[in-house]
C-alpha cells in the first residue's frame, strides 16, 4: 500500500488559537485538492509556546481541538495527526496529540512524556504517561513529540509493539537543527520503520524555528525534505518497504534485551 503524506509546515501565530485554526483550515483545504492519504500538523499549533497564558488559551479538554479535526477529516476523507495542543484538565495541562482517520474518530491520544526544561515547559506542563501508539489505514504507528526523539528507549518501546511508522510533531528551534535531522535520521535506522516529521517554521519572542520537516525511508534514505520556510511537504510513502528492511537485516529478532537490563543495573551497582 501507497501512503501520501502532506507535513503542513506552518509559521504559528503565537497565542492565538482563532487565528491558527483558520490557517489550517485553508492549509488543509488546499492540500487536499491533490488528494493526500495523511495530513501532519506541528507541535502546540494551537498556542506556539505563549506558555505564559495557557491557563487562558489552552483548549479545555481538547474539545475545541478534538471537534475541529474531526469535521475536517470526514469532510475531506483524510487522516489527521494533529501535530499537539495545550490541553487544560483540573490535573494541569498537557502537550497532547489526537489523531484522527478518515471518519471523523479519535484514534489516538497522546502527551508529551519528556519535557524539555530549556522552553520551560517543566514550568507550566504536566508529563503524559500513556504510549503513543495507534493505528491508521490498516498500520501500526507511534507519534512522539519533538523532544521525545532524544530519548531512543522511548521510541523503541513502540517499535518493539511492531509500529512501522513513527510521526514525529515538534518546534524545534534552528540552532539545533543538525540534531534534529540527525537524531531522526538515526530513529529511521534503528528502528527500521518510516519517519515522519512535521516541524514549525517562523519565530516566536524567543526562538527562531527550523522548519526542514523530513519524510524517511526505514534504510535512513531521506525521501523529502523542506528548508525554513513555510510549505507543506509532500511525500509517497510504501508500507511494504518496512517489512523488506526488516528481514533484510533482522534486529528485532537479534536483539538482546534481557542482557541490557542487567547491564544497566552492574554498571550502577559498579560505579
Ligand atoms: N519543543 C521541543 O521539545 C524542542 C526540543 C529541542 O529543541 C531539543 O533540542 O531537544
Amino acid at each position: 500500500m501507497t501512503l501520501k503524506i502532506a507535513c503542513l509546515q506552518l509559521d504559528i501565530a503565537f497565542g492565538n488559537p482563532a487565528e491558527n485554526k483558520r490557517h489550517v483550515q485553508q492549509e488543509i483545504e488546499k492540500v487536499c485538492q491533490s488528494s493526500v492519504d495523511v495530513i501532519v500538523l506541528p507541535e502546540l499549533w494551537t498556542t506556539g509556546y505563549d506558555l505564559a497564558r495557557l491557563d487562558d488559551i489552552a483548549d479545555e479538554n481538547g474539545a475545541d481541538t478534538k471537534s475541529f479535526i474531526s469535521k475536517l477529516a470526514r469532510l475531506h476523507n483524510v487522516c489527521i495527526v494533529a501535530g499537539s495542543i495545550a490541553k487544560k484538565t483540573a490535573a494541569g495541562i498537557t502537550n497532547t496529540m489526537y489523531i484522527v482517520n478518515r471518519d471523523g474518530d479519535i484514534v489516538g491520544e497522546y502527551s508529551k512524556l519528556h519535557l524539555f526544561q530549556l522552553m520551560d515547559e517543566h514550568l507550566y506542563l504536566q508529563s503524559g504517561e500513556s504510549s503513543g501508539l495507534f493505528t491508521l489505514e490498516q498500520t501500526l504507528c507511534a507519534g512522539v513529540i519533538c523532544y521525545d526523539i532524544r530519548f531512543p528507549e522511548w521510541i523503541r518501546a513502540h517499535t518493539t509493539q511492531g509500529a512501522e511508522l513513527l510521526f514525529v510533531v515538534a518546534e524545534w528551534p534552528q540552532p539545533r537543527l543538525e540534531h534534529w535531522r540527525t537524531l531522526l535520521q538515526a530513529r529511521a535506522i534503528e528502528n527500521q520503520c518510516y519517519v515522519i516529521a512535521c516541524n514549525r517554521a517562523g519565530k516566536d519572542p524567543n526562538n527562531q524555528f527550523a522548519g526542514h520537516s523530513l519524510v524517511i525511508d526505514p534504510w535512513g534514505v531521506i525521501l523529502a525534505e523542506a528548508d525554513e520556510h513555510p510549505c507543506s511537504l509532500m511525500a509517497e510513502i510504501q508500507l511494504s518497504k518496512v517489512k523488506e528492511v526488516r528481514k533484510q537485516i533482522p534486529i528485532f529478532q537479534d536483539r538482546r534485551p534481557e542482557h541490557y537490563i542487567s547491564a544497566e543495573k552492574n554498571f550502577q551497582k559498579n560505579s
